[in-house]
């Protein structure tokens, strides 16, 4: 985002904290330094401002202005100029009713992940220029480059988490979605599916600027699968295989109130309420991967975090069964999926990521501006213009997959497996900050999948293990394999299937193959019936109101700031 033109739109002298500072507004900033201190000729214009306590504010993070009351001892300064009329009999009739001081609500701690809003007073020395200054800071603050949502839909899954969402949501969100006078229509969902069902079809989604979702993954890949969903229905694209799905316009947010919320970790850095709703006001945006999920060529879900097999299939399917046990049927059923210790046989064909420098054990994480991420972005926009450009008809079929279809470029490994996982994004959560793909990138077009070979239970106990420890690495045991791809198929393989009918056409044997022990997908969390898929990854399909994980010396720098800043923190 750019936002060019900054020229002063307004100066004038105002109180912080009854202090004299001059306060200047561009189209990027709001500057505020105390009139008192003298500016030495020699020194630097950054000693100068050092010296001075010159506060520099980027628009960009400047949630709202609203007027306030002013204090009821300003100080001697500003007396005389506004309170003139005090001493006259006449004061109560002649006090003016416009607003003598407003209030700007800013973003703080944005090199940090979890970020907070503070708030400022500027007393002016009129209400007329108290009036000038509010309008002129929200005529900023509406330029289309800030891109802010003016209307949102939120959906509230009340039975998320510890069924806390709708209290979140008034206490720790609302609040600051009307300093920023966000219009907002919350639906609190009264069923699994509700949030799906409305963006789909039946809301008119020409009245937002975005979706937000209270609550945790589930509910989040509710919204994305019906907002694909429509998007695509209403451009008549067909969500078959051979089809690149359309991104939608829509951004969605956030509100973290689930049990792991990894999707919202993995995006801004940490589960905070406070900052999705900052990130959301000040209209952040990235584009994230999304993976199609197919059965032969029916569409099955969207995938945005893990579709996993065997353990995680398995593990999904015995929770489901024991929901009675809440948030513990997760610890219950993979203790008794880890004694089960069942390995399953199959294929996977897969076709890996065309850039050999970015490989899923390079150590490359992915934080904010990550240069993969971004060349991967920079590749999608040159793909789509020469594709519109020189073939029409080819619009669906990206430049990539032409050549990549043509040299054909698929690998194949059949075996016995306990776990097949598929990441789309590293899966960081508040309880394992690397995630379980920890290199895996928001955007790059590309998914990790993390093939775990039949091992022992021990062996397998030492995999998970591995993938929540900072200190240890998953892929340095010899029975785990890890590859960088765009699309992968997978089918059982059944124990009388002997190894002579390889030769058989893929596609007539996935449709008639009955496999006697297999495992099920664990898509995002829903189970996926039939084991045979198809997945395709497609480069950042989908945006979201974040910025991405800052970096971790990023986040330990100490925020600076000026003395006023510091009073009025909320
Ligand atoms: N009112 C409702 N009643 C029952 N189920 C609902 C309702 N609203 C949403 N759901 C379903 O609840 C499931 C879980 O919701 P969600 O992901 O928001 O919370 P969570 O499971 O606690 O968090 P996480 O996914 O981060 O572990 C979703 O799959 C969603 O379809």
């Amino acid at each position: 985002m750019e936002v060019k033109n900054d020229h002063v739109l307004i100066q004038s002298n105002v109180e912080i904290n009854n202090k004299p500072y001059i306060l200047s507004l561009t189209r990027t900033q709001l500057t505020w330094e105390p009139t008192s201190i003298e500016t030495g000729r020699s020194s630097t214009i950054s000693e100068q401002l050092a010296k001075q306590k010159v506060h520099v504010q980027d628009m960009r993070e400047v949630i709202g202005v609203h007027p306030v009351k002013p204090p009821s001892k300003p100080s001697r300064g500003f007396k005389k100029s506004y309170n003139s009329k005090h001493d006259s009999p006449m004061f109560i009739e002649l006090h003016p009713i416009g607003p003598l001081a407003f209030a700007v609500s800013m973003v703080t701690n944005t090199s940090k992940p979890r970020w907070r809003c503070k708030m400022i007073n500027f007393l002016c020395t009129d209400t007329y220029l108290c009036q000038q200054w509010i309008d002129k800071i929200k005529e900023v603050l509406a330029i289309p480059a800030f891109n802010r949502p003016r209307r949102l839909l939120v959906f509230i899954n009340p039975l998320a988490g510890n069924k806390k969402a709708e209290k979140i949501y008034r206490e720790k969100v609302q609040p600051f979605f009307e300093i920023a006078e966000i219009h907002v229509d919350v639906i609190v969902t009264e069923r699994a599916n509700h949030a799906r069902d409305t963006v789909q079809s039946g809301y008119d989604l020409r009245t937002v600027d975005g979706l937000v979702c209270v609550g945790g993954d589930g509910i989040f890949t509710e919204l994305l699968n019906g907002l694909l969903t429509r998007t695509n229905t209403e451009a008549g694209m067909e969500q078959t295989l051979d089809h690149d799905p359309i991104s939608p316009d829509l951004r969605i947010g956030i509100i973290p109130a689930g049990s792991t919320d990894c999707i919202v970790y993995t995006t801004t850095g940490v589960a905070d309420p406070a900052t999705s709703a900052l990130h959301i006001i000040i209209g952040d945006s990235i584009g994230i991967d999304v993976c199609s999920v197919y059965h032969g060529d029916y569409f099955q879900r969207y995938c945005v975090s893990m579709l996993g097999y065997g353990y995680f299939g398995d593990l999904l399917k015995e929770s489901e069964n024991n929901r009675w046990m809440g948030k513990l049927r997760y610890d219950w059923s993979g203790l008794k999926k880890i004694f089960a210790n069942r390995a399953y046989e199959g294929e996977i064909e897969f076709r890996e990521s065309p850039d050999s420098k970015s490989r899923p054990t390079d150590g490359v994480r992915c934080f904010i501006g990550c240069s993969v991420c971004q060349a991967a972005g920079d590749r999608k926009s040159q793909d789509s213009i020469q594709i519109r450009t020189a073939a029409p008809a080819l619009f669906t079929i990206s430049q990539e997959d032409l050549v990549q279809n043509s040299s054909d470029g698929w690998q194949t490994i059949r075996g016995r497996f306990c776990s097949i996982k598929c990441l789309t994004l590293s899966c960081a959560c508040s309880l394992s900050d690397k995630g379980l793909a920890p290199n895996c990138h928001l955007g790059d077009g590309c998914s990790d999948l993390v093939l775990v070979r039949e091992c022992s239970r021990f062996n397998f106990f030492r995999f998970l293990l591995s993938t929540n420890k900072p200190e240890l690495n998953q892929f340095d045991l010899d029975f785990v394999e890890v590859y960088r791809v765009k699309e992968f198929r997978f089918r059982p393989i059944s124990s009388e299937e002997s190894d002579s009918d390889t030769a058989l056409n893929r596609k007539s044997r996935h449709k008639k193959l009955r496999p006697q022990r297999s495992s099920l997908w664990n898509c995002d969390g829903e189970v996926l019936e039939n084991p045979v898929v198809n997945a395709r990854v497609h480069c950042q399909l989908v945006r979201l109101f974040a910025r991405g994980r800052p970096t971790l010396e990023r986040s330990n720098e100490n925020h600076s700031c000026c003395v006023a800043c510091e009073k009025g923190e909320m």
